[in-house]
């Protein structure tokens, strides 16, 4: 029998490359929009700590909204609210939770409606998986990443659309998935969430539309961020070959993606999925744990 196939990162390795945008960058990229365009909305952006989330954050800053973020990690938090504070003058709103804690989630709605008098926009974007073959899944690991992806989004939104019915106010969700399309192989706890996400999303967008309600998802390829550090160096060298324009994307990609979303040019979007990944869902897969010999037949893929 062979052992399965397990790579449990040590997040802190000093000997790993850093990953992902910097702050001095998301503090001074440019961007397409014009920087009134989220003046005066709110954004909730779960998992605003890091990667595309911090960048979300960052983006909507530069654009004139109220944000508020959450995460597990109060450090991540408190230093995303810090810099932000640091390079753009304003206080984000910032408050530790799980997701997939339903009645932490009720809180968090609850404490950023009373902060700024109202929500606009959701950004599911909290979320996470392992790499390893479907096979060797222990019950535990698996319940993980259903219980984030899945069951926390789907608290998040539920929660949300809750407060925007007794408000009587529209509502505007917006979920970062994945690209899902040709399945994902040793990442199917993730594929079977997200893609759960996705449908659940196209079904609440007609049943939520009464309320004013958009729902919308983001599915990205390939996006270079601290996330990264969940995968081998071996599969990481190997993650731009899974597109035709041979290139990893950036949090600022998918957050000027979001920005699109939570401004009034998306007002007639609705239960869309919009896929971010130069070309991937047309190409190749990932292997992100490593590519099986069985398939490795003349090199690398
Ligand atoms: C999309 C995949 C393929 C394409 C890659 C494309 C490029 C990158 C895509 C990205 O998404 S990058 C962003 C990645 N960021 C994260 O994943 C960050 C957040 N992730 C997490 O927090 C975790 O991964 C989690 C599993 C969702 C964590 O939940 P929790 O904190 O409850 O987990 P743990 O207590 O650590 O573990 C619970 C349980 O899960 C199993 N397990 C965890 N890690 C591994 C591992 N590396 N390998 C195998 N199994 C793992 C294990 O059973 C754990 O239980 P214990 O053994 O610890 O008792
Ligand atoms: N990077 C990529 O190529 C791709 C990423 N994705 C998805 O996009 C999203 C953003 O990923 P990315 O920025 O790359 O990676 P990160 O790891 O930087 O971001 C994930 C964020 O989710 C937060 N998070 C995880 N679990 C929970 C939880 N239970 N409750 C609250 N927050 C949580 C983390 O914060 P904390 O640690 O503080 O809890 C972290 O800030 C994730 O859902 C990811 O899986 C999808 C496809 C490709």
């Amino acid at each position: 029998m062979t052992a399965p196939k397990i790579f449990r990162p040590d997040l802190n390795d000093p000997t790993r490359p850093k990953r992902g945008l910097t702050e001095q960058d998301l503090a001074e990229k440019a961007t397409v929009y014009r920087p009134d365009l989220l003046d005066g909305q709110t954004l909730l952006i779960t998992g605003g700590g890091s990667g595309m989330g911090k960048a979300a954050a960052f983006l909507a800053v530069r654009l004139g909204a109220n944000v508020a973020i959450c995460g597990r990690d109060v450090e991540k938090l408190e230093r995303t609210r810090d810099v932000i504070a640091k390079e753009t003058g304003k206080e984000i709103f910032i408050q530790t939770t799980t997701i997939r804690d339903p009645e932490a989630v009720e809180e968090l709605i609850g404490s950023v409606h009373d902060k700024f008098g109202g929500i606009n926009t959701v950004v599911n974007n909290a979320g996470g998986q392992f790499p390893q073959d479907a096979i060797d899944f222990t019950r535990k690991g698996w319940l993980a990443v259903i219980d984030t992806n899945l069951n926390g989004t789907w608290w998040m939104m539920q929660e949300a659309a809750k407060r925007w019915r007794t408000d009587g106010k529209p509502g505007n969700i917006i979920n970062i998935v994945a690209n899902v399309e040709r399945g994902m192989p040793q990442a199917a706890h993730t594929c079977a969430a997200r893609a759960g996400v996705i449908y659940l999303s196209k079904t609440l967008a007609t049943e939520w539309a009464p309320f004013n309600i958009r729902i919308n998802c983001i599915g990205p390829g390939v996006i270079e961020t601290e996330g990264f550090a969940m995968y081998p160096e071996e599969a990481l060298a190997r993650f731009h070959q899974a597109n035709p324009m041979k290139m990893r994307g950036d949090a600022w990609d998918v957050a000027e993606a979001i920005a699109y979303f939570a401004s009034p040019a998306a007002r007639f979007i609705n239960g869309d999925l919009m896929i971010l990944d130069g070309g991937q869902a047309q190409w190749g897969v990932i292997w992100p744990g490593g590519m099986p010999d069985y398939f490795n037949e003349g090199g690398a893929a």
